[in-house]
């Protein structure tokens, strides 16, 4: 079943703002990165998908069931973890995450063993008793992912999961939202300004820039090049780019590896006599990919999208 629907979804706030302006995707269950910078309309689009805020225009469909006239079915099935702290700095996160499996149904006994489940699933079993307000802002993300999983949902919206942590804090977030996402089998739409962060733990991407879609498509399609060859030998590669010349195909080097262009059928065929011939250990040999930020790079819309930070992790790759 499609995971997520829409047509034309537009939403328009008074004061002129268009914050989505006809959205049209589908995309299949899975992780998921909703991406775009700041201002681009994740927040509005998850707060739709939830049935918190109408729709001005167009139709929408989560877990096949439509927002606006559902949002109770649809709540029931999905998580939330909002971008905002908006926690209890006064009770422990055991009470505050069995309180809100409570409130969404479950009896008293239910909720306070799926809260002690999902606080160990986040890694804060230990901790569960303690004062939320004593927490680090990791932990306390780390609440906020809790409460959206304690009613054991079949999707997961979490906007902005690493807001507000350093760099090792990130990726001990992005690690368990994969996991999470792997393991349990839920799908999750994850929001981040960040490009690359989501890149690394996503099959499929929703980019969305100014209220309007960019491109919304699996990892794996956004990022193979369909008309280049990567070749990689453990060594001799300036032999093989030599070799490859004579043959007539022009090789270029990309780091350690050589990028050939698709041109013909018997390419492959051509590429493997040549590193036979010179007997040299092949290592790869397949389709390029791109990263995905590399895509959206040349895309001069997106650019406010990649913060200094990304261009900086980018450039050390
Ligand atoms: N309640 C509101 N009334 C008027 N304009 C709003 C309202 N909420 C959001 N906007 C505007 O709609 C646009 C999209 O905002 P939204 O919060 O959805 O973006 P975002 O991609 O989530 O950005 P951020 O990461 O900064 O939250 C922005 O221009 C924002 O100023």
């Amino acid at each position: 079943m499609t995971l997520i629907e829409t047509r034309a979804l537009t939403k328009r706030y008074g004061g002129g703002v268009t914050a989505l302006s006809e959205l049209t995707l589908a995309v299949e269950p899975g992780i998921i990165g909703l991406v775009g910078a700041n201002g681009a309309g994740k927040s509005t689009f998850i707060k739709i998908m939830l049935g918190l805020l109408p729709p001005s225009d167009g139709e929408l469909r989560v877990l096949g069931l439509d927002p606006t006239t559902h949002a109770e079915q649809v709540r029931s099935r999905v998580g939330y973890m909002p971008e905002h702290d908006c926690l209890p700095g006064e009770v422990s996160a055991a009470e505050f995450v069995t309180h809100l499996a409570r409130m969404s149904g479950l009896p008293a006994t239910a909720a306070r063993e799926r809260a002690s489940e999902a606080l160990r699933h986040v890694g804060l079993y230990e901790e569960r008793y303690r004062q939320i307000g004593g927490y680090s802002t990791g932990m306390k993300q780390r609440v906020k992912l809790a409460q959206a999983l304690a009613h054991d949902p079949d999707l997961l919206l979490l906007d902005e999961p690493t807001n507000g942590l350093d760099p090792a804090g990130r990726d001990a977030m992005l690690e368990l939202v994969h996991r999470i996402g792997t393991e349990f089998g839920i799908s999750i739409v994850v929001c981040s300004h960040l490009l690359g962060e989501v890149e690394r733990i996503c099959n499929s991407i929703i980019a969305i820039d100014g209220g309007r879609l960019l491109r919304s498509a699996t990892v794996e399609d956004m990022t193979t090049s369909r008309d280049v060859l990567m070749v990689e030998v453990s060594e001799g590669v300036d032999q093989l780019t030599a070799r490859l010349a004579e043959l007539g195909i022009s090789a270029s080097r990309d780091g350690a590896a050589l990028n050939v262009p698709l041109d013909s059928e018997d390419m492959y065929d051509r590429i493997l006599v040549a590193v036979a011939e010179l007997d040299l250990p092949l290592h790869r040999l397949d389709q390029r990919r791109h990263r995905v930020a590399e895509l959206f790079q040349t895309h001069s819309v997106t650019a406010p999208a990649l913060s200094a930070q990304e261009a900086g992790r980018g450039a050390a790759d």
